[in-house]
C-alpha cells in the first residue's frame, strides 16, 4: 500500500502522541460529566478506538453512520443517515469524534441534529482539519492536525473503501485515484 502514497503526512508515532494529548484535554473537560462520545462511522473508527483509551474518566460510546462521499473524492453535499444512535441525547454532553472535517457538511448536519434532539452541549474533536475544503462555517473544538487541501487516506480515511487500515495518514499518488 505504501507504493500508492505520494507522501506520508503523519506517522503512526505522531498520531499516537497527539491522541495522548487530546485524551488528556477531554479528561479535563468532561471529568464527572459522563459524556456521550459519538463516533462517526466508518472513518472515525481507528481514531475513536485509540482516543477513548486515552481518556481517564467515565464516558458512554455510541456510533452514527452517515455517508456523503461514496466512491468520489468530492462530497455529494447530501448527508445520508445509514445508522442512527441507539442512545437518547437529550440532556447529554455530546462529543462528536471525526476523522476529518473537510467541507463541514457532515458535521454541521450532525451538530444541528443533536441540538434539535436537545443535547445539553455538543462539541467536536477531529483528528484532521482541512480548512481550505470548507463549504460551511465550522470550527472544531479540538483538532489533532491541520492538513493541506489534498485527498488524504489512512487511519480510518478511505478512498473507495480502501486504505482505512493504514496506521499512518498519507496523500495518494494522483494516478491511483484518477485510475
Ligand atoms: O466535512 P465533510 O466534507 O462532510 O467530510 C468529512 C466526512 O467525510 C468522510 O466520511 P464519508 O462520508 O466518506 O464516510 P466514511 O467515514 O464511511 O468514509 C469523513 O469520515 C467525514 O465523516
Ligand atoms: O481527504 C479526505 N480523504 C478521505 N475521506 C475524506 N472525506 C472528506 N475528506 C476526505
Ligand atoms: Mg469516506
Amino acid at each position: 500500500m505504501k507504493n500508492d502514497m505520494k507522501e506520508i503526512l503523519l506517522t503512526e508515532e505522531q498520531i499516537q502522541q497527539k491522541i495522548k494529548e487530546l485524551g488528556q484535554a477531554i479528561t479535563k473537560e468532561y471529568e464527572g460529566r459522563f459524556p456521550l462520545v459519538v463516533g462517526v462511522l466508518k472513518g472515525a473508527l481507528p481514531f475513536m478506538a485509540d482516543l477513548i483509551k486515552a481518556v481517564d474518566t467515565h464516558l458512554e460510546i455510541d456510533f452514527m453512520d452517515v455517508s456523503s462521499y461514496g466512491k468520489s473524492t468530492v462530497s455529494s453535499g447530501e448527508v445520508k443517515i445509514v445508522k442512527d444512535l441507539d442512545t437518547k441525547v437529550e440532556g447529554r454532553d455530546v462529543l462528536i469524534v471525526e476523522d476529518i472535517i473537510d467541507s463541514g457538511l457532515t458535521l454541521s448536519y450532525l451538530i444541528e441534529l443533536f441540538k434539535y434532539r436537545k443535547a445539553k452541549s455538543v462539541k467536536v474533536v477531529t483528528l484532521l482539519d482541512k480548512p481550505e475544503g470548507r463549504k460551511v462555517d465550522l470550527v472544531p473544538d479540538m483538532t489533532g492536525f491541520v492538513v493541506p487541501d489534498e485527498f488524504v487516506v489512512g487511519y480510518g480515511l478511505d478512498f473507495a473503501e480502501r486504505y482505512r487500515n493504514l496506521p499512518y495518514v498519507g496523500i495518494l499518488k494522483p494516478e491511483v485515484y484518477e485510475g
